[in-house]
C-alpha cells in the first residue's frame, strides 16, 4: 500500500531552513519537500563569506549542499524564486514568478536583510551591505577598482568586513557610533585590546562618529559626520545590524512583532505554518547567530517528525570573531553590575584577558581575549548556569596543579563531560565525537565533520575537536591525520586508483564496498570522482554511472538560476558557417531563446531554453555538443593565423579545428581549454589555457598549466616542436598524463604545481616510449566516445525521464 506524503514547503534556502530539513531527513520524516530561495544559489555557508572576502576560501568552498544533494533527496528546489504570499484558504504558496504550489505544512526561514542607515546618499553607487554572495562579489570587485573604503559599524560583521578589505589591499576605516568596538559582546578592556590589535593589522578607526550623510554624485565619495567632520571613501559597507525579513509573513496575515512570532514549538499564528531562523521572534527575542537557529531547527524537526523532544526555551548565545590572529570570545553577561562577582586576569605583556561573571555564585558570562582555549568549557558552563566550584575555578583560570598549557589542554578534554557541547554552532557534544571515532571508526577532521556536523559552520571548535581526536586515538592520531578524498574514505586518489587496478574493481559500488567506504553510498564528492577514475582506467568497458554525475552533466546542458538551460553547440576552432548561423537563428526564434551570447571561447551560447525544448533544440541545430557542461575539452580558441593574418607564420585556424575534432568528448579530471596562435603576438591568449600553442617560424611552442579563472596562473613553457605531427603527439601525451595522474576536479594549473613541471617534462620529453604509449592510450580512449546529444535523441526513455518530468 502506498501512502501519500504530506507536502512540506520551505521558504528560504538559508542555513536555518535547510538545517531543519537536514534534521527532518535524519529523523526519517516522510515528506514531499519543496524549497524556495530568492538567491540564485544552492544552500551555502553564510558565515564563511568573511573567509571568502579575506581570501582564505572560494565561493565553491562554502557551498553546504550542492544541487546533487537536493536531487539525491528528491527535493524540488526553486532558486531565484521569492514566495510573496501564503494563501491559507487555498492551501498554497504564491511566488513572484506566478507559481501556486500546494502545501500541507510550511517552514518560513526567510532570515534577515542588512540594515541600511536611512541617511541621505544611502542609495548611491558604491554603498553595500554585507549579507550574501552578491554583496561579497561587489566588495571583491570594488577592491580591484578603488582604494579607500569605509565600514560603518564596529560590530562582528563590520570588523570581519574591514579585515577582509584590508587583505584585499584597501585603505579601510571603521566608523563606529560608540567609543568601544563590539560593545554588544565585549567590555571596555577587551574592546580596547581588540582595537589595538586590529590597528596593528592595518585597520583604521573613527570612533564615536555618527554618519549623517553619504556624499558624492552618482557614486559615493565620502561620509559626513554629525560633528561636522568628514571622511573620504569611494566604497562604503554598512554593517550596522540586521532586520528580520518578515515581509512575506506580514503579507500573509501572520502575527509579526520585530520578527515572526512563534510558540515553543516554532508554530506561528497560522496553523501548520512554522518559522525558524533569524526571521523568527521567540519569547521576545530574535537571534543573529547560527547556534540558536540550529537549536530551533532541531526542535521543529522533531515536532514535524512526531519524535518526542523538549520544547524550545530560548538560547544563550556566545560569539567568536573570525579574524586570523585575533582571538576574542564572549558568552552571556559581559558588562559587570553591582550584582556580579567578577573573576578576571589581564596580562598586558602577553595581551591576554579573561573575565568570568558570577551572579549568586552561578556562572552567567565570560569574556576572553588573546587566549580562547577555555571558550568551549566556558560556553557550556554559562549555558548550564553552572555553580562555580574550586575544581571549575582551577580548570578555567589555569591555577592548581597544571601550570603547563599543553598539559592543561589534555586534561580539559579528558575531564570534559560526555554531554558537553563542543561545537556550539551545530550542537555537537563530546560524546557524539567520541562515538564517531569508537563506533564508526572515523579518524579525521573531515570524517568527523561529515558524520557529526562539528566544525561545519564557523570552524571555531576545530582545535577542541582535534584535541578530542588526539585524546581518543592517542599515537595513531598523527597517522590518521592523512586526509582521504572525502569524509567517506581515508584513501587518497592515488591509493584508490591503484586499488581499482590491482583488484580489478569495476563499479563505484564495488569500489566503495571493497575499499571499506565509511558511507555505503558515498557522497557527492567521491561518487563523481570514482566514476571518472573507473572511466579513465577502463575506457572501453566502463558503463558511465549517470547517478554519479553532476546535474548539468546528466542533462548535457547547463541549468540556469530560473530553471531554464543553456545550449552551446560545437564550433571547431571558433569557426562557423552561414548555414549553421541560420539554423542557430531559426532555432532561437522558434524556441524563444532569451539571449544568444558570444562566449569568451569563441562560440554561441543559447541561453534560456525551456527544459522540455532542449532536445528539440539539439535536434534542429544538428550540430555536435559543445560540452559546456562537462569536465572535458571545452573550447579551442584560435586567432586567424597564416590563412589570413599578415603576421601569421602557422595555420592556427586549421590546427585549432584539428585539435578540437580530435580531443572532443573525452572526460578529463576537470574542464580543459586550449588556444592556438599563428605567431608570438598571441592574440588568442595562450598563457591562460590548459594547453597554449604559439606558432613561430620554425614550428610551435607548447605551454601548459595556464588558468584565467578564480586562481589565475600563467602557463609554463613546456617545449618547442617542429612539425604538426610532433605537436599533436605532444598534446596527446600531456593530456593523457593529466588524465591518468590528475585528481578529480584538479585543473592543470594545480596539477602542474603539484607534480612539478620538470617531472612532467621528464616523463614526456625525455622518454619517447612513454610519450608514444600515452598518445596511444588517449587515441584508444578517444575511439570509444560519441556525441552525447545524438545518443540522447536516440534514447527516448532517458530523454523523457530527464526532460519531461516536472523537476530536474
Ligand atoms: C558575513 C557574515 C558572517 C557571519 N558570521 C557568523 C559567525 O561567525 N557565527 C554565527 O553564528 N553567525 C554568523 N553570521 C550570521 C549567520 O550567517 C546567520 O545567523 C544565518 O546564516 C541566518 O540563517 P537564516 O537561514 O535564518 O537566514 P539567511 O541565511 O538569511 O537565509 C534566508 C534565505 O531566505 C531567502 N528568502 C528571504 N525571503 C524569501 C522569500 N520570500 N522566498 C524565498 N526565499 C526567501 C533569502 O534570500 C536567504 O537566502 C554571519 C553572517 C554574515 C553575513
Ligand atoms: N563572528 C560572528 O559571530 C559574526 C560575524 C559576522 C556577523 N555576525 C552576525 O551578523 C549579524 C550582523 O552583524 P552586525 O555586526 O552588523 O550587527 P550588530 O548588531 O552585532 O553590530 C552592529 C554594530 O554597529 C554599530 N552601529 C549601529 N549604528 C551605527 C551607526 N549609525 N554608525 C556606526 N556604527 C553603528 C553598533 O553600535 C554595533 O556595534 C549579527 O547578528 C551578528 O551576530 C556574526
Ligand atoms: S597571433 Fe599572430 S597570427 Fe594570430 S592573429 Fe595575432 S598577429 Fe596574427
Ligand atoms: S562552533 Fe562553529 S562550527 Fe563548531
Amino acid at each position: 500500500m502506498t501512502t501519500t506524503k504530506e507536502k512540506l514547503v520551505l521558504i528560504g534556502n538559508g542555513m536555518a531552513g535547510v538545517g531543519t530539513i537536514e534534521q527532518i531527513l535524519k529523523l526519517g520524516g516522510n515528506y514531499e519537500i519543496t524549497i524556495f530561495g530568492s538567491e540564485p544559489h544552492p544552500n551555502y555557508n553564510r558565515i564563511m563569506l568573511s573567509y571568502v572576502l579575506d581570501g582564505s576560501k572560494t565561493m565553491e568552498d562554502i557551498i553546504l549542499n550542492d544541487l546533487n544533494w537536493y536531487e539525491d533527496h528528491n527535493i524540488t528546489l526553486h532558486t531565484g524564486t521569492t514566495v510573496v504570499r501564503i494563501d491559507e484558504a487555498a492551501g498554497q504558496v504564491i511566488t513572484d514568478t506566478g507559481m501556486a504550489v500546494p502545501y500541507d505544512r510550511i517552514i518560513i526561514a526567510t532570515g534577515s536583510n542588512s540594515f541600511i542607515l536611512p541617511i541621505p546618499g544611502c542609495d548611491k553607487q558604491g554603498v553595500v551591505g554585507f549579507r550574501d554572495i552578491a554583496d561579497c562579489d561587489a566588495m571583491l570587485a570594488a577592491a580591484k577598482q578603488y582604494r579607500r573604503a569605509a565600514v560603518i559599524g564596529g560590530g562582528l560583521l563590520g570588523l570581519e568586513a574591514a579585515k577582509g578589505l584590508v587583505n584585499l589591499g584597501m585603505d579601510v576605516t571603521v566608523v563606529h557610533l560608540m567609543e568601544d568596538l563590539m560593545e554588544r559582546q565585549l567590555d571596555r578592556s577587551a574592546s580596547s585590546m581588540l582595537q589595538a590589535e586590529l590597528t596593528r593589522q592595518g585597520v583604521k578607526f573613527a570612533m564615536g562618529k555618527q554618519t549623517v550623510e553619504l556624499t558624492g554624485g552618482e557614486r559615493v565619495n565620502g561620509l559626513r559626520f554629525s560633528d561636522g567632520t568628514d571622511l573620504q571613501a569611494d566604497f562604503v559597507v554598512m554593517a550596522v545590524g540586521i532586520k528580520p525579513n518578515t515581509e512575506l509573513a506580514r503579507a500573509s496575515g501572520i502575527t509579526v512583532n520585530r520578527g515572526i512570532v512563534v510558540d515553543d514549538y516554532l508554530q506561528t499564528s497560522i496553523k501548520n505554518v512554522y518559522s525558524v531562523g533569524e526571521c523568527t521572534e521567540h519569547r521576545g527575542l530574535c537571534y543573529g547567530l547560527v547556534a540558536p537557529l540550529f537549536e530551533q531547527g532541531l526542535v521543529l524537526a522533531k515536532h514535524l517528525c512526531g519524535v518526542a523532544g523538549n520544547a524550545y526555551e530560548g538560547s544563550i548565545v556566545s560569539t567568536k570573531l573570525k579574524i586570523s590572529g585575533v582571538d576574542v570570545f564572549s558568552a552571556g553577561d559581559f558588562q559587570e553590575t553591582a550584582e556580579h562577582t567578577v573573576i578576571s586576569t589581564k596580562d598586558d605583556w602577553k595581551q591576554t584577558y579573561k573575565k568570568i561573571l558570577l551572579k549568586n555564585n552561578i556562572i552567567v558570562g565570560a569574556v576572553l581575549f588573546g587566549d580562547v582555549t577555555e571558550s568551549a568549557s566556558l560556553q557550556k558552563l554559562v549555558k548550564q548556569g553552572a555553580e562555580m566550584t574550586d575544581e571549575i575555578y582551577a580548570e578555567v583560570m589555569g591555577s592548581g596543579c597544571c601550570g603547563n598549557g599543553e598539559a592543561k589542554k589534555g586534561i580539559s578534554v579528558e575531564t570534559m563531560k560526555d554531554e558537553e557541547i563542543v561545537c556550539g554552532c551545530n550542537g555537537v557534544t563530546k560524546k557524539a565525537i567520541v562515538d564517531a571515532v569508537t563506533e564508526n571508526g572515523f579518524t579525521t577532521l573531515d570524517e568527523i565533520k561529515a558524520c557529526t556536523g562539528a566544525t561545519r559552520s564557523c570552524g571555531g571548535c576545530k582545535p577542541v575537536v582535534e584535541q578530542i581526536l588526539q585524546f581518543v586515538l592517542g599515537d595513531s592520531f598523527q597517522q590518521s591525520a592523512k586526509q582521504g578524498i572525502c569524509g567517506c574514505t581515508s584513501l587518497s586518489r592515488d591509493e584508490i586508483v591503484a586499488e581499482i587496478q590491482a583488484k580489478g574493481l569495476r563499479t563505484t559500488k564495488e569500489v566503495m564496498n571493497v575499499l571499506d567506504w565509511k558511507q555505503e553510498e558515498g557522497c557527492s564528492k567521491c561518487r563523481p570522482a570514482v566514476n571518472y577514475y573507473l572511466g579513465m582506467i577502463y575506457p572501453d568497458t566502463h558503463v558511465d554511472e549517470k547517478e554519479s554525475r553532476f546535474v548539468n552533466e546528466r542533462m548535457k546542458a547547463n541549468i540556469q538560476k530560473d530553471g531554464t538551460f543553456t545550449v552551446v553547440p560545437r564550433m571547431y576552432g571558433g569557426v562557423t558557417t552561414p548555414e549553421e548561423l541560420k539554423r542557430i537563428a531559426d532555432v532561437s526564434i522558434k524556441y524563444d531563446v532569451k539571449v544568444v551570447k558570444v562566449t569568451g571561447g569563441q562560440r554561441l551560447d543559447l541561453i534560456g531554453v525551456k527544459k522540455e525544448d532542449v532536445p528539440k533544440v539539439w535536434e534542429e541545430l544538428a550540430m555536435p555538443s559543445g560540452y559546456a557542461y562537462a569536465k572535458a575539452l571545452r573550447t579551442v580558441k584560435t586567432c586567424v593565423g597564416s590563412q589570413f593574418c599578415r603576421f601569421g607564420t602557422q595555420d592556427s585556424l586549421g590546427m585549432g579545428a584539428l585539435l578540437e575534432r580530435k580531443y572532443e568528448r573525452l572526460d578529463f579530471p576537470a574542464k580543459f581549454k586550449i588556444a592556438v596562435n599563428g605567431c608570438p603576438r598571441n592574440c588568442a591568449e595562450s598563457c591562460t589555457k590548459d594547453i597554449g600553442i604559439v606558432g613561430n617560424d620554425g614550428g610551435w611552442e607548447i605551454f601548459i598549466g595556464g588558468n584565467g579563472g578564480i586562481k589565475p596562473r600563467i602557463a609554463d613553457m613546456f617545449c618547442k616542436v617542429k612539425t604538426d605531427e610532433e605537436l599533436v603527439e605532444m598534446c596527446s601525451a600531456v593530456m593523457q598524463y593529466y588524465r591518468e595522474t590528475g585528481n578529480y576536479l584538479e585543473r592543470t594549473s594545480e596539477w602542474v604545481e603539484r607534480m612539478g613541471l620538470e617531472q612532467i617534462q621528464t616523463v614526456i620529453l625525455n622518454n619517447e616510449t612513454n610519450r608514444r604509449e600515452l598518445a596511444a592510450r588517449i587515441d584508444f580512449a578517444l575511439s570509444q566516445v560519441s556525441d552525447p546529444w545524438e545518443k540522447m535523441l536516440d534514447d527516448t526513455e532517458t530523454r523523457t525521464a530527464l526532460f519531461e518530468k516536472t523537476t530536474v
